[in-house]
């Protein structure tokens, strides 16, 4: 778990052929230790920039990221742990469901004598327990993506970043791993920043939401008070999503960052 400190990022892509654009202008938050944060906003307006800079991978920006008060970099150094969940699975092709596990607990220089116990663990949770031996062409998209979180989650993620995980799966999967994904953080309570378009998603797995437009934070949802754990047949938390595409409607215009600046 860990608490990251966000402080006037600003992030301009400069090329040969186009013209400099400004993509974050001054954008400022902070997450707390084990706090669910999505940021939601519309196609373009820098939500995976955002959380590239946050994950360490964009250091050309102006303003800082810290976590637990120092540097992304530095804490990666001292044996800190980020995972990042993307939208397709990412799983080498050529290992096998456990080998890939092994792969990422290697890597992480974990102790041998730990990988069988914690493969297991995130396995049952995402329920692939019996595909453990199957390559990923094997598996069924929605089995994939299950088969990425539990990577993510192997190595006890400090900070774990999600960019729009669930966005390529039928709803029903979706729904499943919306689920599962929160059944580990009940375990692991690890600090969690996603991006999202879907406001219901957002709405059932987030504690908070930052809503993007205009290069910036716009607007902040509050939803600490929707209890835990988290059930997809609370009606309240339907009526707490249509608040939250309202406020997305008012909130969430399209950025400058689509204009050449000057
Ligand atoms: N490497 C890059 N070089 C130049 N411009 C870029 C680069 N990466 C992103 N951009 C621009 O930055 C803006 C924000 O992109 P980003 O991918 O962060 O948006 P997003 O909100 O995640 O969008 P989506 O929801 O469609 O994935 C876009 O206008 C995009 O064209």
């Amino acid at each position: 778990m860990a608490q990251i400190q966000v402080s006037t990022v600003s992030k301009t892509f400069s090329s040969a052929s186009n013209a400099p654009r400004r993509v974050l202008d001054g954008v400022s938050f902070s997450i707390g230790e084990g706090e669910v944060v999505g940021l939601l906003g519309p196609s373009g307006c820098g939500k995976s920039t955002l959380l590239n800079i946050v994950a360490g991978l964009d250091e050309a920006h102006t303003g800082s990221v810290t976590v637990q008060g120092r540097p992304m970099r530095e804490q990666l150094g001292a044996g800190f742990r980020v995972s990042y969940v993307f939208q397709e699975s990412r799983l080498l092709p050529w290992y096998t469901l456990q080998q890939n596990l092994e792969f990422v607990l290697q890597a992480g220089e974990f102790p041998r004598s730990e990988w069988a116990g914690r493969i297991e663990r995130v396995l049952s949770a995402v329920d692939l327990t019996g595909f453990r031996d199957f390559y990923p062409a094997q598996l069924s998209g929605g089995m994939q993506q299950r088969a990425s979180i539990a990577r993510a989650f192997c190595i006890d993620p400090d900070i774990l970043l999600m960019d729009e995980p669930f966005s390529a799966l039928d709803e029903l999967t979706a729904r499943k791993l919306r689920q599962s994904l929160l059944d580990l953080w009940e375990k692991f309570r690890t600090t969690i920043v996603f991006v999202s378009h879907n406001a219901f998603e957002s709405t059932f797995l987030a504690d908070r939401i930052l809503v993007m437009g205009h290069g910036k934070i716009t607007h902040e949802i509050d939803l600490s008070g929707s209890p835990r754990p988290r059930c997809y047949d609370d009606t309240a938390l339907f009526e707490t999503s249509k608040r939250v595409i309202r406020t997305l409607e008012q909130h969430s215009v399209s950025p400058p960052s689509l204009q050449p600046h000057p």
